[in-house]
């Protein structure tokens, strides 16, 4: 596959090293919003800033040429992007995280939500910790862990550096030199903890799986998730 790049930075030169090992080319690579003409590759993914994804997302469906996006911190313009897609007939991936790691983490996230539900002993914090030049806080991870529960429990919200309450879920976003992100969920009594973690090493597990999404993306028109990737039911 001929693959654009957009976003040439700790992702895009990960994505690069794990694309050209599955046999695919690099045709464009770029760090800003310089010409380039997208109807040069079978797919793009885009691994930029917030302020650009939107922009490079939807010129990758107005040239009908498949694209993934891993940027996080854009996602209120979601459904707008959706739209765009459906009525382009293009085809479109987001995802928070698209380790393979993670997404079994969501799910497990799921089913403790739905068994914890009912229990009132346990008060529920996420916390999320990344490197200190990550643009958005909370993590866009810690964004769908949030969702997963809130969409099998009593919760109704999250909010960053909330107390615990009945309909509130608090994330706490911190920032260390050097750390690929990391994931707690934490469900506390007065008598015990229960808690799942999941740990990026490296950037590797985030790389290989958008590339998986690519190669699977490419021929199909809609809009998918990496659940539909991964087949995770
Ligand atoms: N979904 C996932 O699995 C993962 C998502 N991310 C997200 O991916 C994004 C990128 O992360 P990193 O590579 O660590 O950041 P980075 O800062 O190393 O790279 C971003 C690159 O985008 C470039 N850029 C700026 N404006 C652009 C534009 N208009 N078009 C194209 N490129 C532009 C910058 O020059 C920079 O090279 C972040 O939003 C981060 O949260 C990061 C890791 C995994
Ligand atoms: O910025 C990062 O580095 C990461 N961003 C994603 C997020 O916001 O969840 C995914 C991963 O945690 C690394």
């Amino acid at each position: 596959m001929k693959i654009a790049l957009l976003g040439y930075g700790r992702m895009g030169k990960e994505i690069e090293q794990i694309a050209l090992k599955r046999g695919h080319q690099i045709v464009i690579k770029t760090s800003d919003q310089e010409g380039y003409d997208i109807s040069n590759a079978d797919v793009a993914i885009d691994f930029s800033v917030p302020s650009a994804a939107v922009s490079n997302i939807s010129n990758c469906i107005n040239h009908q040429v498949p694209v993934i996006s891993g940027t996080t911190g854009w996602l209120e313009q979601y459904d707008q992007v959706v739209s765009l897609c459906n009525q382009k007939k293009g085809a479109f991936i987001y995802a928070s995280n698209f380790s393979l790691g993670v997404n079994i983490f969501f799910e497990l996230n799921k089913q403790l939500a739905k068994m914890m539900n009912t229990i009132e002993d346990y008060s529920l914090s996420i916390e999320e910790i990344h490197h200190t030049q990550k643009l958005d806080a909370p993590s866009g991870t810690a964004i769908s862990l949030a969702e997963g529960i809130i969409a099998n429990s009593a919760k109704k919200k999250w909010e960053l550096d909330a107390s615990n309450s009945d309909e509130i879920i608090p994330i706490s976003a911190k920032r260390i030199p050097e750390v690929p992100g990391t994931h707690t969920i934490c469900y506390e009594s007065d008598v015990d903890q229960i808690e799942i973690k999941h740990t990026a090493h490296n950037r590797k597990g985030f790389a290989l799986g958008a590339v998986v999404a690519a190669e699977w993306l490419v021929g199909k028109t809609g809009v998918y998730t990496m659940k539909d990737v991964l087949n995770l039911g």
